[in-house]
């Protein structure tokens, strides 16, 4: 068995599963972002009292937060008020950031559990060794009120990078490059391990980026092989025992697809589609009214250090405007203590408070009919931003900071080192 199996067959209860099987598998943590009213509603429509277990649900205010509307006021204040009345103490108010940055922070994600949310990007805990996946309302309900939530046992798609990455190309590039050529229906209702020298290189929020995008190709949960990097990060966040389980040698994949890229240079996903993937080099000149660094997926310590480093002691051009919003608190008070945020400030950027902000078109820089931007974030379908009309480039940070720097796209690609 994999290791993805194996966790799956200890949360069912089960000796061995195999693929394709339908098992009901007891859930470690759900998160219930604050989009999801409905699960609330439904928890109750279903007849639930009390929820399974109070440690084990979480509830995180990161898509509309701080409330821009009347409506998301009102959520937030019914989903206080659940919490206070169900004995959940990890609510994760507006302070905090988005949910795959939060929950990780704060000690709640490890290897082998199986963690469900109201989000697509749960996939991003594999990084971790975690079986995340994202539900809708019903069936977070249904594990509110039992703990449980059946899953058919994924088939595996093994993908290896193996090379040395270019100065300037970074976990953003690589993903996007994958999902380029594999194209956006590659592994729905499949997981997908990521293995490699690249990988093992990567930091513990590097690999994040790749499980987090692997949901733009359909996967349903994601897995990468703790290792050292992954327990250092976990050792002083979790205080609960959890086991590392191995992959048998003989599991066979169900497709295996390698990568050298050596030979990488910075991509982008051009409008309208996340796997329009291109060289920036092809794209450079063509005007930008704002870029965005943020998300789960691109707004990161080092996502905001590698901006800092490009934009140090220089101005963003005039006619572009630059929205910055860290991941979680987490990472923007140490943004701030390294003076990422200041020298980000200097250059002209907008610093918004921790959370999705713009990415899925709800405030803080949503776009006009007829805008380009540039976004670290996840997605660039028409209206995913804000107007139907507007253009998404999805890039890495480094693309991004230097394309606020020159007021067209740019490729950092052509920078010596970082910030030249
Ligand atoms: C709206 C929300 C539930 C959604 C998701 O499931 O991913 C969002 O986070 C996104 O990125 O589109
Ligand atoms: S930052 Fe964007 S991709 Fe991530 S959870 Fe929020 S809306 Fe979804």
């Amino acid at each position: 068995m994999h290791a993805i199996e194996k966790y799956l067959a200890k949360a069912a209860n089960k000796e061995r599963v195999s693929t394709g099987e339908i098992v009901t598998a007891k859930v470690d943590l759900v998160e219930v972002n604050d989009l999801y009213l409905q699960v609330i509603k439904s928890f109750k429509e279903m007849g639930g009292d009390k929820v399974w277990n109070p440690d084990k649900v979480s509830f995180v205010f990161d898509h509309y937060s701080p409330t821009p509307t009347i409506k998301a006021a009102d959520n937030h204040k019914k989903m206080r008020e659940f919490c206070r009345e169900q004995d959940i103490d990890h609510l994760f108010d507006i302070n905090a950031g988005v949910c795959h940055q939060v929950l990780p922070e704060a000690g709640l994600v490890h290897p082998g559990m199986i963690l469900v949310a109201t989000d697509s990007h749960t996939t991003t805990h594999g990084a971790f060794g975690a079986f995340g996946t994202g539900v809708g309302a019903t069936d977070l309900a249904t594990i509110l009120l039992s703990g449980e939530l059946w899953f058919k046992v994924p088939e595996i798609i093994k993908i290896k990078i193996d090379g040395e990455l270019k100065p300037n190309v970074m976990a953003k590039d690589v993903i996007l490059h994958i999902l380029g050529e594999l194209k956006q229906d590659a592994a729905v209702y499949k997981a997908i391990e990521f293995t490699g020298s690249v990988v093992e290189e990567m930091s513990v929020a590097e690999r994040m980026v790749l499980c987090n995008m692997s949901v733009e190709m359909g996967a349903k949960t994601t897995y990468i092989k703790p290792d050292q990097k992954t327990l250092d990060y976990l050792e002083p966040r979790v205080n609960r025992e959890f086991e590392i389980v191995e992959t048998d040698e003989d599991f066979e994949y169900v497709e295996v697809h390698h990568f050298d890229v050596s030979d990488l240079d910075p991509s982008v996903a051009k409008p309208h589609s996340i796997d329009n993937v291109d060289k920036v080099s092809n794209v450079v000149g063509e005007k930008v009214d704002q870029v965005f660094i943020g998300t789960c997926t691109g707004g990161r310590v080092n996502d905001i250090r590698v901006a800092a480093e490009i934009l140090e002691g220089k101005k963003i051009a005039d006619d572009i405007r630059l929205v910055v919003i860290p991941a979680s608190d987490e990472v923007y008070k140490t943004a701030m203590e390294k003076g990422y945020i200041q020298t980000l400030v200097d250059s002209g950027a907008t610093i918004s408070a921790p959370g999705c902000g713009p990415c899925l078109g709800a405030h803080q820089g949503v776009l006009a009919d007829g805008e380009t931007c540039v976004a670290t974030s996840s997605r660039n379908f028409p209206g995913r931003m804000g107007s139907t009309g507007a253009k998404v480039y999805s890039a890495s940070p480094a693309t991004a900071a230097l394309t606020a720097l020159k007021g067209s796209l740019a490729d950092p690609g052509e920078l010596k080192g970082r910030g030249e």
